[in-house]
C-alpha cells in the first residue's frame, strides 16, 4: 500500500496507544489548551457589545461540544465551511482516510491538527470574531515575559557584528543556529558571549552540546558557505522569543552575504498554541519597534536554496509522525523530500517534544534509557541536514 495520511512509512503514533507521550497529550493537554482559548474569549466579552457578546458565547459553546466530543471519544465530524480554501481538503482527508475514526484511533497528528481547523472554522463563521486568534493573549503575555532576554541577546549579538575581532563566520553560524533551535528557553545562560579573541564562549554550551543528538550544522555550512546571494526559506514555527530569534538568523545570513533573500512562511492558522500567524509577526514587529529594537522587514521572490523548518510540530509533520527506529537515517525518514527529483536542501532545527526521534547513533537510545520521556522533554534536540537534488 502506498504512503498515505493513514499509512505512514513505520505505524503512526496514535493517542489509543496508552503509554505513549500522543496518549497524555490527548487526555490532559488538549482540554487545557481549548480552555484556555475558552477563557480568553470569555474575558473579552465581559467588556463588548451585545453583539459580539452573543457571538462570543457561541463560540464558547461551540468549542465546550468540541471538548465534549474528544472526551467522549466521539467519531470524528466534518468540519463546517466556513469558506476558508482548504476546507474541501480537509474534509475529504477525513473521509478517505479517516472515515468512522475516533479521536483516539486516528493518528495523534492528524487530530492534533484537526481540532485547530475545527476551532478556526467555528470562529471564521462567525461576523466579529472571524480574525480572533484565542491563543493570542498567551503568546502576547510569554513574550512580554522573554523581553530582558531579547535585550540581552539582541546586545550581544550587536557585539558579534561591530566586533573589531574577526569572528569566522562559520562559529556565528552554528551559534545562531543553535540560539534559533533552542529559542524557547530564553534562559539567558544559554547565550553566547563573544569574547574579546574572537571567540565564543557558551556558558552552557557543553551541556546544550551533550543535548542535541543528531548534529548537522557542520554539513550545512558546508552547503550554504558555497553560495552568495543565495536564497532561503524559514518555516517558522513559534511566536516570541523563537520568532525574534528566527529573525536574527535571517538577518545574519544577509548581512554575511550569504544569502540575499529569506522567504519567512508563516503559519496560516495556528496548529499549535504556540503558532506564528500574520498577526503574531506584525505585532512582533511593531512592538520590537516601538522599543527601537527592530526597524524593517522585507521580502523578494525567487527559487529556494534551502529551507529551515524549525520544532516540534514541523518536524513531526517531516517525517511522518510515525514509530520510527531512531537510528532510521533522517533522509529516509523524510522520504521524497531528500530523494525525489527536485528535493531542496532542508535544515531542521528541533527540539523534541513528542514520541518520534530519527537519526541517531547506535546506542544512543539505549544510553538516554527505557524510560521514553527523554523524547519529549524538550531537553533533548536534533540538528538535521539533508542537501536534496537540486
Ligand atoms: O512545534 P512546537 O511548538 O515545538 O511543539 C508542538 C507540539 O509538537 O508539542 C506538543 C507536545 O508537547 C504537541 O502536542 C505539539 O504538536
Amino acid at each position: 500500500m502506498t504512503v498515505n495520511p493513514a499509512n505512514p512509512p513505520r505505524p503512526a503514533l496514535r493517542a489509543a496507544d496508552k503509554k505513549s507521550f500522543a496518549y497524555f497529550n490527548a487526555t490532559h493537554k488538549w482540554r487545557e489548551i481549548i480552555e484556555k482559548g475558552i477563557s480568553n474569549i470569555r474575558d473579552l466579552i465581559n467588556s463588548s457589545d451585545i453583539d459580539i457578546n452573543e457571538e462570543g458565547k457561541k463560540i464558547i459553546a461551540s468549542m465546550e461540544k468540541l471538548i465534549n466530543q474528544i472526551q467522549r471519544n466521539d467519531h470524528l465530524i466534518q468540519i463546517e465551511d466556513d469558506g476558508r480554501p482548504d476546507i474541501i481538503t480537509w474534509n475529504d482527508a477525513l473521509n478517505t482516510y479517516f472515515k468512522d475514526e475516533d479521536w483516539f484511533t486516528t493518528s495523534w497528528l492528524f487530530a492534533e491538527c484537526y481540532i485547530y481547523r475545527r476551532i478556526v472554522s467555528i470562529i471564521t463563521n462567525t461576523k466579529h470574531w472571524r480574525n480572533y486568534d484565542p491563543f493570542f493573549r498567551q503568546k502576547e503575555e510569554s513574550f512580554k515575559l522573554s523581553f530582558s532576554g531579547i535585550i540581552e541577546f539582541s546586545k550581544r549579538i550587536d557585539e558579534l557584528i561591530s566586533s573589531k575581532v574577526k569572528i569566522d563566520d562559520s562559529i556565528t553560524f552554528y551559534e545562531l543556529a543553535k540560539i534559533s533551535l533552542l529559542g524557547n528557553a530564553t534562559d539567558l545562560s544559554m547565550l553566547p558571549n563573544f569574547g574579546a579573541d574572537g571567540n565564543i564562549q557558551t556558558k552552557q554550551s557543553e551541556e546544550l552540546e551533550k543535548n542535541i543528538l543528531a548534529n548537522d550544522l557542520e554539513k550545512a555550512w558546508k552547503w550554504l558557505s558555497k553560495y552568495s546571494n543565495a536564497r532561503v526559506d524559514f518555516i517558522l514555527d513559534n511566536a516570541g522569543f523563537e520568532l525574534y530569534s528566527d529573525l536574527i538568523f535571517s538577518d545574519w545570513l544577509i548581512q554575511s552575504g550569504y544569502v540575499s533573500e529569506v522567504h519567512l512562511h508563516i503559519k496560516l492558522i495556528p496548529w499549535y498554541v504556540s503558532d506564528t500567524t500574520l498577526n503574531d509577526f506584525h505585532w512582533l514587529l511593531k512592538t520590537l519597534k516601538s522599543d527601537d529594537f527592530f526597524s524593517s522587514a522585507s521580502e523578494i521572490e525567487k527559487s529556494s536554496l534551502e529551507k529551515l523548518v524549525n520544532r516540534d510540530l514541523n518536524y513531526r509533520k517531516l517525517v511522518y509522525d510515525c514509530k520510527w527506529e531512531t537510528v532510521t537515517p533522517f533522509k529516509e525518514a523524510i522520504g521524497p523530500l531528500a530523494n525525489s527529483k527536485n528535493a531542496f536542501p532542508l535544515l531542521s532545527l528541533r527540539t523534541g517534544k513528542s514520541d518520534i526521534f530519527v537519526g541517531l547513533d547506535e546506542g544512543v537510545e539505549e544510553r538516554l534509557g527505557p524510560d521514553k520521556s527523554w523524547m519529549y522533554s524538550g531537553k533533548y534536540a536534533v540538528i538535521q541536514f539533508s542537501e536534496g537534488n537540486k
